[in-house]
């Protein structure tokens, strides 16, 4: 018996729908997971300030430990596992300028399970309008840099060189500047090796394993993963004058480099970005 034609373009649409589906349903998970991750942000800085609020009255870099404890439950809504590796080189009780690699608005979970005590850090100016989300940054003493003004970006992370050994301080500086999702590492900035030379304090590269195994948002991927961290020897500047800022960069990207290649899923980067392909180390 003949399929009436009404019928059979149901039929096919259907079809097409059921072979749809996995995209779309990976689609729609992402969007859920990216949604929800924006929401519990938002959610839990507004907790968050009303209780550092209660417990520590204003801005204060003591409200990180608190902050610390929220976002260190997030990674069990999206199954994320961290694997640290070398923590304790962060925990001397002296000033130091910690690096890391910089991917995704992801990087929070990452860099709250391993934040000393004392660390402040550097972020751009944008993020202080995100409602609770800067608020809370805010009151964690979190310093705002305007990228478009580097006359004022440099005077203002000069002022951090300043309070970094005064106040006994730990500051965090995402060195790339911006996120990079890319299975690489971008260029450095200066502004964190001016930083530690002018403090005169060591930099503690941290290196963060590429989320592009369970995230990649231009394929709407996001899924459960792990994330291996590695805190890598601390690199003195004792002695070292501005000239030898070109070197000292030097010195941490490869060595920040070789870390995340090591650490990285190269067999599931080579599956999903050619870029991948890098030469043994
Ligand atoms: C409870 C629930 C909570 C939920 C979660 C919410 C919040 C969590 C709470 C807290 C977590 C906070 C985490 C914050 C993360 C934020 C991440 C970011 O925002 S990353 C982006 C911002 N960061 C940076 O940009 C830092 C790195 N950038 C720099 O250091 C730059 O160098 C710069 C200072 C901004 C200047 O940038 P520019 O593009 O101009 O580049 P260059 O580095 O090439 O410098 C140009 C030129 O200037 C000279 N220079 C640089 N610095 C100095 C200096 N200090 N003194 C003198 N001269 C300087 C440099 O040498 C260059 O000159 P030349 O080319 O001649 O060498
Ligand atoms: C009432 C205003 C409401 C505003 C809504 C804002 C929604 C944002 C909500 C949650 C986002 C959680 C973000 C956690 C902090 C992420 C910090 C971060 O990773 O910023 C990116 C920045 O490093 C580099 O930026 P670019 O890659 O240069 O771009």
């Amino acid at each position: 018996m003949a399929i009436p034609a009404i019928l059979d373009m149901w039929i096919w649409a259907l079809l097409m729908l059921l072979l749809a589906l996995p995209l779309l349903s990976r689609t729609v998970n992402f969007y859920f997971k990216i949604g929800s991750y924006c929401l519990l942000c938002l959610g839990a800085s507004l907790v968050a300030s009303v209780v550092c609020f209660l417990v520590n009255r204003g801005r204060t870099v003591r409200n990180m430990r608190i902050v610390k404890k929220f976002v260190r439950v997030f990674k069990y809504f999206y199954g994320l596992r961290l694997e640290a590796h070398g923590v304790e080189k962060l925990h001397d009780d002296k000033p130091c300028v910690i690096i890391s690699n910089h991917q995704s608005i992801l990087d929070m979970i990452g860099m709250m399970e391993i934040l000393p005590k004392n660390c402040i850090q550097i972020a751009k100016r944008e993020l202080v309008f995100a409602g609770p989300v800067g608020l809370i940054m805010y009151l964690g003493g979190v310093i705002f840099i305007n990228r478009k003004q580097t006359s004022t970006a440099m005077s203002v992370m000069g002022e951090v060189g300043d309070i970094l050994v005064k106040e006994n301080l730990k500051v965090w500086i995402y060195p790339e500047g911006t996120r990079n999702g890319s299975y690489d590492m971008l260029p450095f900035k200066k502004g964190a090796f001016y930083v530690a030379v002018q403090a005169q304090v060591p930099i503690i590269p941290v290196v963060y394993s590429s989320f592009t195994s369970f995230y990649q948002p231009e394929k709407k991927i996001f899924t459960s993963g792990k994330i291996k961290i590695e805190v890598l020897d601390p690199v003195k500047t004792e002695g070292l004058t501005v000239e030898d800022i070109p070197e000292l960069i030097k010195t941490c990207h490869s060595a920040m480099k070789e870390a995340f290649f090591r650490i990285s899923d190269k067999l599931n980067e080579n599956r999903t970005n050619d870029q991948a392909l890098q030469p043994e180390q």
